[in-house]
């Protein structure tokens, strides 16, 4: 799938560039004849399998069980709950024959899996010692979206949908469980050294059948923010539909009460748009399919030395589980460095006849630190380097983010910052005042009680109506 012809467009015209680098970096074939529908190449395979290796290994140290229900979900379960189907009546896939055989109870392909599990939970859940109930699974889900599609962005078949579904004795258990999601998320967000900033979303934007919803977002370089993530209290409005009660130390029945959160293949969008740049991907290297590539610098005399001294190379590194390749293609070095360096490889090495003379190495990091090591032991220094290189991408991540959100004191000065960015303002909680707000900046309501680093709580006059306010963020969206 080598494609040269042409070149990359630079990152500022970050649409184009988008869709090209998914291309040339061999992570999604955007060709298949359903709209909404994408084909992972295996490159791009292996940076969602390194990436949900990761979140899988956060969900199982706290405490989730990996499970995995149908994709079929029975239109009298999915219509129980009137909010939910309110939220999701017009993006529901619907199955309606078995062969030639009208199907007497038409089936839902899941657009996310609560009317799935709940009926079971009723089942599963008797007493208190049967909660809580911490479960995940990731699976593809279908939603009919009417919004500008995307590979990986915005899909009609979500093919990473990481959904985890929680069950508790009580509220107050349940709205620690969104808390343990929110802390789980950012630390999954920063071994993808991406800085994330964390909001109550208002209440017309919750998700369908929640009490709140706490949302994830990361800046895009084009300045719209993308939700890559959401942890939602459902309360007991789903265990009232469904019937989930379990009988207290009373013997009185309790509903119980559910959480649900969930990541898609955004969090891999997010890392190919916040660390990518002009010359392609710049990958994190715990996900990066290709940690290190070798590059043989083959010349007519020790030809045969150079080639083996890679390979040796390449075996000591993979003894240490790093994920290595060699590139001994009978190109010129300048190819291979584009090749590898639009795959977003982390450390590029060099080994030529004269550092087999010199016993070293001239490695590269795909950030341009160019520095030359010894070769004895050069194993050992690896993750030292990579370490390093992943510690500036957070950096210059995080100094991205905070450089494009602006404290605005005003409309006006609101709709200057959600140009490039995200505006922080204070809004009285009041809908008329956000639609206001929304219309003259045409961006969004991302959310109050924000959670960042980055962003201070504070008070101050609505700055659409004057009445008391909170630190809310505004941003266009994807
Ligand atoms: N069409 C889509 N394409 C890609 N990702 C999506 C799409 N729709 C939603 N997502 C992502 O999936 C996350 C979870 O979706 S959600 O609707 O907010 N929440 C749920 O479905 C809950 N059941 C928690 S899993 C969202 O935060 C968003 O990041
Ligand atoms: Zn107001």
């Amino acid at each position: 799938m080598e494609d040269e012809s042409g070149s990359l467009p630079l990152k500022s015209d970050f649409s184009a560039w988008y869709n090209d680098v998914l291309w040339r970096a061999e992570i999604m074939d955007v060709r298949y004849p359903v709209k909404g529908l994408y084909v992972w190449f295996p490159f791009g395979f292996g940076l969602r399998r390194h990436t949900y290796t990761i979140l899988r290994g956060l969900l199982d140290a706290s405490g989730h069980d990996e499970t995995l229900f149908p994709l079929l979900i029975p239109k009298t379960e999915f219509m129980k709950e009137a909010e939910h189907i309110k939220g999701f009546e017009e993006e529901v896939y619907w199955v309606t024959h078995g062969g030639l055989t009208e199907l007497d109870v038409p089936l839902a392909l899941r657009p996310t899996s609560e009317t799935a599990m709940y009926p079971m939970f009723a089942l599963w859940v008797r007493s208190h010692a049967d909660l809580p109930i911490k479960i995940y699974q990731i699976v593809n889900t279908f939603r009919y979206e009417t919004k500008h599609t995307r590979p990986l962005i915005r899909l009609r078949e979500i093919t990473s949908f990481k959904e985890a579904h929680t069950a508790h004795a009580t509220w107050d258990e349940a709205a620690a469980q969104v808390e343990t999601a929110l802390s789980l998320y950012t630390q999954f967000y920063d071994d993808l050294c991406i800085p994330v900033i964390i909001s109550r979303r208002p209440d017309w934007d919750k998700f369908p059948g929640a009490d709140y919803t706490m949302a994830v977002d990361a800046l895009m370089p084009d300045g719209r923010t993308l939700q890559v993530g959401t942890a939602h209290h459902l309360g007991t409005h789903f265990s009232k539909t469904f019937n989930i009660t379990y009988e207290d130390a009373t013997g009185e029945q309790q509903f119980v009460s559910q959480t649900c959160y969930g990541i898609s293949e955004r969090c891999i969008a997010a890392a190919i748009g916040v660390h990518g740049d002009d010359r392609g991907l710049v990958l994190p290297p715990k996900v990066a399919p290709v940690q290190v590539v070798i590059i043989p610098i083959i010349m007519k005399k020790q030809a045969e030395e150079v080639r083996a001294a890679a390979e040796a190379l390449k075996a000591e590194l993979e003894a240490t589980g790093l994920r290595v390749k060699v590139d001994d293609r009978e190109l010129r070095p300048g190819a291979k460095y584009y090749h590898w360096e639009m795959r977003g490889v982390p450390l590029r090495i060099e080994v030529g006849p004269r550092d087999l003379a010199a016993g070293t190495v001239v490695a590269a990091t795909r950030d341009g630190e160019k520095m030359t090591l010894v070769r004895a032991g050069l194993a050992g220094e690896i993750p030292g380097v990579l370490a390093a290189f992943a510690g500036r991408l957070r950096e210059r991540a995080e100094a991205s983010l905070t450089s494009r959100i602006v404290l605005a004191e005003s409309v006006d000065a609101a709709i200057e910052a959600t140009k490039t960015g995200i505006a922080v303002v204070h809004w009285c909680g009041d809908e008329t005042c956000a639609e206001a707000i929304e219309k003259e900046t045409n961006a969004s309501v991302l959310g109050t009680e924000v959670r960042s680093a980055h962003i201070g709580k504070s008070e101050g006059a609505c700055i659409v109506c004057g009445r008391p306010g909170t630190s809310t963020v505004i941003a266009r969206t994807y």
